[in-house]
């Protein structure tokens, strides 16, 4: 193959393949035929990375350039490009980011005196909506949008290995719905599933940033109350247990009463697994619910 020949096949590779000095200079460019993905990079050549990027992306890849050349290895690094990475673009601009996956070599020869790395540039923006979604729901109870009883276990034993550490009091609610059979039997499961979702609803607004709400089965519910004693959670039960009376009222229908039960309880010394911790809290609202329902037990 001679020199034409090799420079074509290198235009018609499909992802951009740049060549970026230590300075962050754009030294030259082949490919991104592909245009579903990428637009010509062509008038990028002979300027700087800080010519067109904002300073903190810029920094970015020039800092990855200079790790590849001083490993000398092949990095693999993911990165998004939007339009507020862009010089002379406003910071909200209309598009979403562009995902890129580089690849990224450190080259054996320099140009103009500066050492250069080849930078593949992939679009991944697909794969990285999808490996989004797939985090989401499989963390995502699908009727509420609370995390699911997956994600519980995997919080509450880094809870549970924080207070070992840290001595960190971290509280646990677990709640379930009083008579939703009855509404389910009477009214419909569409109107169970409404209470569900009502329930939800005012567990979230009720909840501070840092706390977490989980649907852990059916009718079942558990919050997560990180730095938060036991006093303090059974007062927070006390207003969720309050403001569900009130809001229930206006969604049942007839003399079902529709109310929470809530059993309390704090990650001890004594817990050696985070399962330890639900079964006393399940033990606690099973108290709450032989006591008549409608109620809070803390312990
Ligand atoms: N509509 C609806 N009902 C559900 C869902 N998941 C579970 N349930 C119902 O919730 C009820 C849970 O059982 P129980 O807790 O024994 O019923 P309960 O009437 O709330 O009884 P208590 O808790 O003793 O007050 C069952 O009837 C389930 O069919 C759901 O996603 N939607």
């Amino acid at each position: 193959m001679n020199i034409e020949q090799m420079r074509s096949v290198l235009d018609s590779l499909p992802d951009p393949v740049f060549n970026l000095s230590t300075s962050g200079k754009y030294v030259a460019l082949f490919g991104g035929q592909d245009v579903r993905y990428y637009h010509d990079g062509t008038s990028l050549v002979g300027q700087n990375l800080y010519d067109v990027l904002k300073p903190e992306k810029a920094d970015y890849f020039v800092r990855k350039i200079n790790e590849a050349l001083t490993s000398g290895e092949m990095m693999v690094e993911e990165y998004e490009l939007s339009d507020k990475d862009i010089l002379g673009l406003p910071d909200e601009g209309p598009e979403d980011p562009i995902w890129f996956e580089g690849r990224i070599q450190a080259l054996d020869f320099k140009v103009d005196d500066e050492s250069v790395v080849l930078w593949v540039a992939s679009n991944i923006s697909e794969r990285y909506q999808l490996e989004k979604k797939l985090r989401y729901w499989g963390d995502t109870d699908q009727l509420t949008e609370l995390y699911n009883r997956r994600r519980l276990e995997q919080d509450l034993a880094a809870h549970l290995a924080s207070f070992n550490r840290y001595d960190i009091s971290t509280s646990v609610l677990m709640l379930d719905l009083d008579n939703l059979k009855s509404v389910n039997d009477i009214e419909g499961h569409h109107k169970g599933d409404e209470i569900i979702v009502a329930l939800a609803d005012i567990l979230r607004k009720q909840m501070r940033e840092a706390d977490a709400a989980y649907r852990y089965g059916g009718d079942e519910f558990v919050i997560v109350l990180p730095n938060t004693e036991i006093k303090q959670a059974i007062s927070f039960a006390e207003r969720l247990n309050s403001q569900f009376a009130t809001h229930a009222e206006s969604l049942t229908i007839g003399d079902i009463a529709v109310t929470v039960s809530i059993g309390v309880t704090a990650i001890s010394a004594d817990d050696d697994s985070h399962e330890t911790t639900l079964r006393r809290a399940d033990k606690l609202l099973y108290d709450a619910k032989n006591k008549g329902k409608n109620k809070v037990t803390g312990f």
